[in-house]
Parts: C-alpha cells; structure tokens; sequence
C-alpha cells in the first residue's frame, strides 16, 4: 500500500487504528487485509468502486459486525472487544448510514428525540439541531412527506445527537442538491473546527477532491493508496494540462516556443493551443510561454483530477 503522508496536521494524535483487517463472507473477500490512521480533527475520505468494501469496512469500525481478522481501536479501545472500553467511545461516535432508515409516522422532531432517547441524550438540543441542518422549517411535518434530500439531512442531524467527537458518514450527499451539498460541507468545516474527526465515502470525487484533509482509496478489498490529493496526484506522476489562449495565427509560434522541452501532446483547439507536460517540465513552460510576451492572452493550468488520480489506483 503506499501511503504519501505527511498529512497537514501530522503532529495530530491518532484516533482511528486498523490493522490487518479483513471481512470475508464465504468466498467474498469484501475487505481484505486493511490497514489505515485516521488522525484527531482530519476529514478524511474513503473512495472507491461499488463493492470495493467502504461500507463493510466502516461497519466494523463501529462494531456492527465482527472482524473475520485483524484489529481496529478507536481513541485507543479495541472495537468490539471485551470490557467497557469501546461501549464508551461508542457514544462518542456519530453514524451516518447509506440507506437511512427512518419512521414516516414520526415528524422531524419526534423522530430526533426518538434516537435521543436511544442514545441517552438530552432532547434539549434537538430543535437547534434541525435548524443546523436546514430542517426547523420541517420540524413539526412528518417524515413521509419529506424529500430525499430532507430525509438525508434528518439523518445528518441524527448523527449529530450527543456531539459526537468521531462522525463516521457513509454517501452523506446522496440527494442533496448542489447549495444543500455546500451546507452540508460548512458544517463539516464548522465540526473540523471543534476537533472533530470524521471519515466520509463518497462516490462525487469533484466534490469531495477539494475537501477532504487526506483519503485513502479502495478496490477489491484492499487500501491502494493514501494520502493527500496533490500527493496522491505527485505520486501518480500524471501529467499536466496548459490551456494557452493565443490567436489562431500565433499557434505555431507556441508550438516552436516549446518544441524543445519534454512536452506531451500539443493541440491546437479552436481558440487555444492545449499543451500536456510532465509535473518536472511546469516551470520551464510556463518561461517559455512567458517569452512570447504578448502573444499569450491568458493561460491556465489543469492539475489532474482526483477522478484522473482514483482510475491510475483502482484500475
Ligand atoms: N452481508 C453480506 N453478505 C455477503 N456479501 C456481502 C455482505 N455485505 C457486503 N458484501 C459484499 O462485500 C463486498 C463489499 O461491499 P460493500 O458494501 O462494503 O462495498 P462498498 O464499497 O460500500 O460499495 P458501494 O459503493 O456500492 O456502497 C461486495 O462484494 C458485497 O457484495
């Protein structure tokens, strides 16, 4: 597995631990063998294809189903181990399911104080919940008549019972609509900010590639890589794309300023040339480029894509 850490907040104290771990069911190797550090306060994402075993593996992290080997310990107690250990920091886990399940008789509020009372937590903070999420409008409507995104949105605040320190969310944006998605990431941001910790799946890399501290990405089972995106995308070693705005007369030009350094493919498009260069190759096109003066009406840089990074691992 390569792991390009150093992360931002290295100094930051561990909190979740897997080692080793694996979850076979009969001939299924749904996570096979493992390992991961998720530290105090880092947003960290897990990605990977249908089936690679995200769920399953955030299912064992909670202690819902057993480990077939290997270990997981969150804030130091093994999951799922005898004694109390666990059964403490378990309430100080928020858990996020894919498919949430909630009761239509129930309105947004009873259906709070329902888990509340589950989680032996105070009903006083339910209502400012709800608001937090984007619900007190629906506070008092029963869930039936509530939309997809509601529904995801109600469950968000359902994790969110107790202030939980270790948010486990599983697919949290599956239908939300684009402004409730930049809600829902101003609360993570705010909950980053208290220290919590979170780890998230999600299958919208765009969404995810700017936000998340660090991610770990998986196929068959298996942690292929984990690190930051830009050094995931270093490690990778993928190429660059220029979009080099120039007039339809000065395309050869461009092509002659560059011909001698280590490009990749030069394209003339419409009303731009676009230039592919290794990562080393960066600096000494952009001087070549900054050479022709006035010949160059603008210029951008694309930096692969998480979605460009995720199919260099998992493929
Ligand atoms: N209870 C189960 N019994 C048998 N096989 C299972 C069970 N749960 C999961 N699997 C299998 O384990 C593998 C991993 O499934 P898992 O749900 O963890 O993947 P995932 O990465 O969360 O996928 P998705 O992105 O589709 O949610 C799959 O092959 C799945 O069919």
């Amino acid at each position: 597995m390569a792991d390009t850490s150093p992360a931002p907040n290295e100094a930051a104290r561990t909190v979740i631990v897997a080692r080793g771990v694996r979850k076979h069911y009969g001939s299924i190797h749904a996570v096979d063998g493992v390992d991961l550090d998720v530290r105090e306060g880092e947003l960290f994402g897990l990605i990977g294809h249908n089936g690679a075993g995200k769920s399953t593996l955030f299912k064992m992290m909670l202690g819902l189903i057993p480990l077939s080997a290997g270990e997981i310990r969150i804030d130091g107690a093994p999951v799922g181990g005898a004694g109390g250990d666990f059964r403490a920091v378990r309430r100080k886990i928020g858990y996020l399911p894919e498919n949430v399940v909630l009761y239509d008789n129930l309105t947004g509020l009873e259906t709070l104080q329902f888990f509340a009372r589950l989680k032996g937590v105070p009903p006083q903070g339910n209502a400012a919940l709800l608001e937090r999420v984007g619900l007190a409008h629906a506070a008092r409507r029963r869930v039936r008549e509530y939309s997809k995104g509601m529904r995801q949105r109600l469950g968000f605040a359902q994790a969110l019972l107790g202030t939980p320190r270790i948010l486990f969310l599983d697919e949290p944006t599956t239908g939300l609509d684009p402004e409730a998605i930049r809600g829902f990431y101003a609360i993570l941001r705010q909950l980053k900010g208290e220290g919590v910790t979170m780890v998230i799946t999600s299958h919208i890399l765009a969404e995810i590639q700017e936000r998340v501290d660090r991610l770990a990405i998986m196929a068959a089972g298996k942690v292929q890589a984990t690190g930051t995106v830009q050094a995931l995308r270093e490690q990778m070693d993928l190429p660059l794309w220029f979009s080099v705005r120039v007039a339809a007369e000065d395309f050869e030009a461009v092509r002659a300023a560059l011909g001698s350094l280590p490009v990749g493919a030069i394209e003339a498009r419409e009303d731009h040339v676009a230039v592919q260069c290794p990562r080393e190759a960066k600096m000494a096109v952009i001087a070549a480029l900054a050479a022709l003066g006035g010949k160059v009406r603008d210029l951008s840089v694309r930096e692969p894509s998480l979605e460009d990074v995720f199919f260099g691992f998992s493929d």
